[in-house]
């Protein structure tokens, strides 16, 4: 967790305006009882009402002015650990943006969401208790021993006798319950993956009639939370009332023995009141003491969580010192290629060596699990390879930085995803400044002006999260009109016409033509007749090219890619 107290720089000043007022909350608290002993002694006793008029009134005095700095440090570290949730958060955000894929896969997206989450908000809470506790708790704790001895040595050796017990016990509980925290957070963990899942995949639950099978699940992973939760709240359960029942009896044993001294004569009332207030104080800030005990190993757990996130090394960085792709657009060569998934046992390709220019349309075709996907998602440099080399413009793209490399790229996914926002904003989103104008043309190539004027709104109309009020279709003209309004050199299109209808489909890619005319374009395709015209046809099977030429060249010499033609197309249409 000292490795997050870095996010606190900023709020160094609240900080110390914290300690010091605590510090000063504290000394006043101390102050209060010697007050009112001498107010029992020398007022009460003695029958001096001007005296207790006059140490009342420093008594009121203190104890406000210890309210207010009690006030003001609350406010000051809720604002430090606000201030520094927020920057956790942003600081993660922006970490996980910069990842590759692999790193994704490594933690996950719900644990992502849950460390970003409520992971931090465990952290934060520790470090407003640890802000107000740090000075506080050991002042109370030890001036509060101080004030006991100055005022009875003899009773003092009562909490000498007492401090280890509670001390034995804050141990033997906390032993119990540290290991249950981490399970505590990944069953939060696993609870936020079920519920992801199942939100997301309703329609094949309902479809496939799961219900109750995915109830069940659920019900399993909260039930094994809320199980835990319980066990540490238990344990946990158990150091309050032992607390309590601690400090009954060593108030007995200090009234006890007070008096028997009151009796004798070695020992004022008063004094004996302000003790049995000390006394309480040592108590509370042990209490203090052992509820951060509580929560500190939870937060740690949690922060734990947060560091690991935070110390992934994204595996594709920007080399130091950046080339600048040449002034040549477009141009892609792929040379002797090989590539593999991580802990995967053979490569997904394998010596890939093609190359593409503007103008030109290079076309992907392969069975499912070919590689098609795998081989595009190398472009944008998603992934880094084995061996070999990817040249953008005649430049390795490992020497490109990121954000130059993929400004050149216009890339369609093959699962079109849109945001939350209207039709136009989500356009946009390929380029911020794009005119009116522009939206309007991507959207006309991409053939999505028609249903999107048959919508409400026309452009300002709303997409829903995660696009669920426009059809599969509509979502991928959409995110096809999102890559036009670049305008890039590469156009990257993974599947993106699958959902279209062969209408559709045709229409798109006559109007693609003249919009990409100076730029190269890569079609990842299913469907024979989506790549028949293309100047090249790439044909992969298990990450092997085994056939790149033309449609007519490759019938004669590519058996994988007569027999896709085959199974797809009539006699007529081949010919
Ligand atoms: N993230 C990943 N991690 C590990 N292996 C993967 C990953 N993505 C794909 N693969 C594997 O790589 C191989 C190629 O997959 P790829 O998605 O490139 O095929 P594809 O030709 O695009 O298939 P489809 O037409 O079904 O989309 C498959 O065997 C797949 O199991």
């Amino acid at each position: 967790m000292i490795k997050l107290f870095k996010y606190l720089k900023p709020y160094k000043k609240y900080v110390a305006g914290v300690l010091i007022l605590t510090f000063f909350n504290a000394l006043s608290e101390l102050y209060l009882p010697n007050l009112m002993s001498d107010i029992v002694n020398n007022g009460i006793v003695k029958g001096d009402t001007n005296y207790i008029l006059k140490i009342g009134g420093i008594m009121l005095i203190v104890a406000a002015f210890s309210a207010i700095s009690i006030v003001f440090a609350s406010l000051l570290s809720s604002k430090t650990a606000m201030g520094f949730g927020k920057d956790l958060r942003q600081k993660i955000f922006s970490h996980v943006e910069g990842f590759s894929l692999n790193e994704f896969d490594k933690i996950g997206t719900s644990s992502l969401i849950t460390r970003t989450t409520n992971d931090i908000t465990q952290v934060q809470q520790v470090m407003v208790m640890m802000l107000r506790m740090m000075v506080r708790a050991p002042m109370m704790c030890i001036g509060g021993i101080i004030m006991a001895v100055s005022k009875n040595r003899q009773l003092s050796m009562i909490i000498v006798f007492v401090i280890p017990i509670l001390i034995l016990a804050i141990s033997i509980v906390a032993k119990k319950g540290f290991p249950l925290f981490k399970l505590i957070q990944e069953k939060i963990d696993r609870v936020n993956l079920v519920l992801r899942e199942e939100l997301t995949g309703i329609r094949v639950i309902r479809a496939f009639d799961r219900i109750d099978h995915e109830k069940k699940r659920f019900n399993e992973s909260n039930k094994d939370l809320t199980d835990t939760a319980i066990k540490v709240g238990r344990i946990m359960a158990i150091l309050m009332p032992l607390m309590n029942i601690v400090l009954n009896f060593t108030t007995i044993a200090v009234v006890w023995y007070g008096s028997k001294q009151i009796d004798m004569g070695t020992m004022q009332v008063g004094d004996l009141m302000a003790f049995i207030q000390y006394v309480m104080q040592i108590m509370f800030s042990l209490i203090m003491v052992s509820m951060m005990f509580i929560m500190i190993p939870r937060a740690s757990a949690s922060a734990t969580r947060v560091n690991e996130v935070l110390e992934i090394i994204p595996e594709i960085n920007d080399k130091e010192k950046t080339k600048e792709a040449s002034e040549k657009r477009g141009f892609i060569e792929f040379k002797d290629v090989t590539f593999s998934y991580p802990g995967a046992e053979k490569p997904a390709l394998s010596n890939i060596s093609f190359s593409a220019g503007p103008g030109e349309t290079t076309a992907i075709i392969g069975g499912t699990g070919s590689g098609k996907t795998s081989l595009i998602s190398l472009i944008p440099r998603f992934y880094d390879i084995d061996s070999g080399s990817i040249l953008v413009n005649n430049t390795d793209i490992r020497e490109i930085s990121q954000k130059t490399l993929r400004a050149k790229i216009g890339f369609v996914p093959q699962k079109a995803v849109l945001f939350t926002g209207t039709i136009s904003e989500n356009i946009r989103y390929g380029k911020e400044d794009a005119t009116d104008e522009e939206v309007k043309h991507a959207a006309e190539v991409a053939q999505a002006t028609e249903f999107i004027s048959n919508m409400k709104d026309g452009f300002d109309s709303y997409i829903a999260q995660g696009g669920t009020n426009v059809s599969g279709g509509q979502k991928q003209r959409l995110s096809i009109a999102r890559a036009l309004v670049r305008k890039p050199e590469i156009y990257i299109f993974d599947d993106s016409f699958s959902a279209l209808d062969f209408k559709t489909d045709a229409k798109l890619r006559e109007a693609l033509k003249d919009e990409t005319i100076s730029s190269t374009v890569i079609i990842v395709a299913q469907r024979v007749s989506t790549v028949m015209d293309a100047d090249r046809i790439i044909v992969l099977d298990e990450g092997k090219i085994v056939g790149i030429g033309k449609h007519e060249d490759l019938l004669n010499t590519c058996e994988v890619y007569s027999e896709i033609v085959s199974s797809q197309l009539s006699e007529e249409e081949i010919a």
